[in-house]
């Protein structure tokens, strides 16, 4: 199982090994939990950690080998970032589609060796959603070939890039482009930020920290001004745009190219959600199992909570759920590198597509995942609230995926314009230009579903049914936008107007896709146990993902109230037949102790001695009585007495 979830033996294997070596150094491991440390000491001890990672990498992964060092950080670093986070997820991306070969030979080889670190700096105290309206500017100065990058208000602040604040000393700036008077919108800059020998800021150059966060807390996000501050013409990312010495300003074979360092997080971050919501669940199925909690028949002795419908209708479908965003992020990551390819070669057809798939993805698996962490947490009961529990960190690091490479609610948006341009194809007779991912849009669907009419029809006629709701409220909400413009409203009125079902369309048919990614998996599958196990695990998500959407297969009448029936039976069947496998689906991810960081989901299931040691641990108990006390509690109470 764990091949499959990694995606193959040697991926599998690998981990282990590199987990292995882990345990073995205990110079990796973190010197006391993280939650009992000051953001200033987990900071420290991260930079401490990472520093011995760039010593001693080779000793233990392949550093070329962007899975293994992604798992290195998860298991050494943690998921509360580190002070290199944005360097490898977006500052080399960046640089590696945008930057010209010649760029790439000057900055590529020194950004990995380590010897500068980058990040990405584009949203602003005023603006991140609406890129067209970002303040900072990048004047062409033709006298001294130089841009001038400049900061014109405070809301034109660079703030909430990772890492800008304190740990960079470079970072990708996205700047408006100005050349003889004429803005040429936002592009991206390669800026030095801070001197490579003392790390304080150049001249011309405002830099902070911007605070304390809900979670993610090791990454000092941080805030960026420019006075006038002055770069060479040549510091603009020239591999698709290009401003020759003259102020010739040579245009990009596609508007959005710049955005893919954007496009390249939402690709793969895909992955990183299903192992935060994977990590949850493994803590909260495994503490389930250890928890005993009242009885279900009064003459048996108390219960392990696992055995509860409730608990297991908790954390099943989530666990299913994990699954489904782990093969659905494998799938849109290959897809991604297809088309990075395509694109540093010229080829942009199909930006649009990658475009709208990873924007719906990314809105739905990470809001569907914040969901999952949250109800773990409370499958926790008490503990659960704990940070023993270790859940309220991922949760808040897991949520930061709602807000950051585009808000969910926009990002929605991007893929119901996609939608509906596709809406138009099928209503103009013209199905047969629709895309791949579209092209059921252009199917004709029968009356009603024939799940449960049909015996032995696999997963076919759910994802018909999926594929019916899907269209249907693509096509609805698209014949309310044109209506609305029909009737004379501006098009971006008219837009607005019907946001809510638009955005309806889009979550409809991203979970389509999930569902269909988690069928083509299964489908694959050789290992006749493997494939059992996860066609169970399928079969209650099409069911339970069909019953959370229901109401749109039956305004329509293309569910019935008996077939709904069936889809709810389905349910509790698939939660019972899934239970004895449950901790092993979870155990399968193979997440050590070190890397889950969690008291309550400790594979040894010693939860109560262990979490007796961890509060004994707390800074609080290094004394019985507290300053607190003697200073302010103590004379309070013994003027009352008086
Ligand atoms: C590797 C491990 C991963 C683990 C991850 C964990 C690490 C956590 C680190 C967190 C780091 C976070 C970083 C950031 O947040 S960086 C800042 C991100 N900011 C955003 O995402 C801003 C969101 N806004 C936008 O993307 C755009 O402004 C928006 C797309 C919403 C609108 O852009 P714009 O106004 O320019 O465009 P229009 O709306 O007018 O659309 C015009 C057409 O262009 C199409 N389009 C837009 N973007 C793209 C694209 N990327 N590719 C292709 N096409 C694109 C759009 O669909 C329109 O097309 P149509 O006119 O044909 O409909
Ligand atoms: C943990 C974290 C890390 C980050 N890291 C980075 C980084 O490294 N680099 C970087 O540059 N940025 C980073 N960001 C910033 C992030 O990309 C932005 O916060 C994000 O893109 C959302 O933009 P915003 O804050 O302007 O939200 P807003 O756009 O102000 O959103 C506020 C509300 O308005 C709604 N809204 C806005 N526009 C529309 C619209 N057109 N239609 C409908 N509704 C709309 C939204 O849905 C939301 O409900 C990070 C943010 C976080 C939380």
């Amino acid at each position: 199982m764990a091949a499959q979830i990694w995606g193959s033996e040697k991926r599998a294997r690998r981990r282990r090994e590199i987990s292995a070596k882990i345990a073995q150094m205990p110079e990796l491991h973190d010197s006391k939990p993280l939650p009992f440390m000051t953001r200033e000491e987990k900071i420290m001890e991260s930079a401490r950690k990472l520093t011995i990672l760039t010593e001693k990498m080779g000793q233990i992964i392949d550093p070329t080998d962007p899975a293994e060092l992604y798992h290195l950080n998860n298991e050494v670093l943690g998921l509360e970032g580190n002070p290199m986070a944005l360097h490898g997820v977006m500052f080399i991306p960046a640089l590696s589609a945008q930057a010209s070969d010649e760029q790439q030979a000057k900055w590529l080889p020194r950004a990995l060796r380590r010897e500068i670190i980058g990040t990405y700096a584009q949203t602003e105290l005023g603006h991140g959603t609406n890129l067209q309206n970002l303040e900072t500017t990048a004047t062409y100065d033709l006298a001294t070939q130089e841009f001038v990058l400049h900061t014109p208000q405070i809301t034109a602040l660079k703030w909430w890039p990772g890492n800008l604040g304190k740990s960079s000393n470079y970072a990708v700036v996205v700047a408006h482009m100005i050349i003889k008077a004429k803005n040429y919108g936002p592009h991206p800059f390669m800026v030095q930020l801070r001197d490579e020998k003392t790390h304080e800021p150049l001249p011309g150059i405002t830099i902070g920290d911007i605070g304390p966060k809900m979670a993610y807390n090791i990454v000092d996000n941080g805030f960026l001004g420019f006075n006038k501050y002055r770069i060479p013409r040549t510091n603009l990312l020239m591999r698709h745009t290009k401003v020759e010495a003259d102020g010739t300003y040579i245009k990009p074979p596609h508007a959005k190219i710049n955005y893919s360092a954007m496009v390249h997080v939402r690709a793969y971050m895909l992955t990183g959600q299903a192992i935060m919501l994977a990590s949850a669940l493994n803590i909260a199925t495994r503490y389930s199992s250890v928890r005993r909690q009242g009885q279900i028949d009064k003459s048996q002795p108390e219960v392990k909570v696992l055995e509860y419908q409730t608990q297991q209708h908790r954390l099943f479908p989530s666990i299913a759920r994990a699954y489904a965003f782990q093969f659905a992020g494998a799938e849109t990551v290959k897809l991604y590198e297809h088309v990075l390819k395509e694109m540093k070669s010229g080829n942009v057809s199909l930006m649009a597509d990658l475009h709208a798939l990873t924007s719906g993805l990314k809105s739905v698996v990470t809001y569907q995942t914040g969901e999952g962490i949250e109800q773990a947490r409370m499958a926790c009961g008490g503990h659960g609230y704990s940070m023993a529990s270790y859940i309220s960190e991922i949760y808040g690091v897991a949520i930061g995926g709602c807000t950051y490479e585009g808000e969910n609610m926009v990002m929605l948006l991007q893929l119901a314009r996609y939608l509906v341009k596709s809406a138009a194809l099928v209503k103009s007779g013209q199905s047969s230009k629709l895309g791949p991912l579209v092209a059921y849009l252009g199917v004709k669907s029968e009356p009603t579903s024939l799940i449960d009419r049909i015996p032995n029809s696999g997963f076919t006629e759910y994802v018909k049914t999926f594929q019916h709701v899907s269209k249907r409220q693509t096509l609805k909400a698209a014949d309310m936008f044109f209506g609305l413009m029909e009737k004379g409203e501006k098009r971006e009125i008219a837009w607005n107007k019907c946001s809510v079902e638009l955005n309806r369309a889009s979550r409809l048919h991203t979970r389509l896709f999930i569902v269909e990614a988690f069928v083509r998996r299964v489908n694959e599958i050789a290992d006749i146990r493997i494939k059992e196990a996860l066609t169970d695990l399928l079969h209650l998500h099409v069911n339970y993902e069909l019953l959370d959407i229901a109401s749109y297969a039956l305004e329509d009448g293309f569910l019935s109230a008996s077939q709904l029936d069936y889809i709810r039976d389905q349910v509790y069947l698939y939660l019972g037949k899934i239970r004895p496998n449950a901790v092993s689906l979870l155990d399968s991810w193979e997440f050590s102790d070190i890397e889950l960081r969690s008291v309550l989901g400790r594979r040894d299931g010693n939860v109560y001695e262990n979490l007796f040691k961890w509060a004994k641990s707390s800074p609080l108990n290094k004394t019985d009585v507290l300053s607190s006390v003697t200073q302010y509690l103590k004379p309070m109470m013994e003027k009352a007495r008086l």
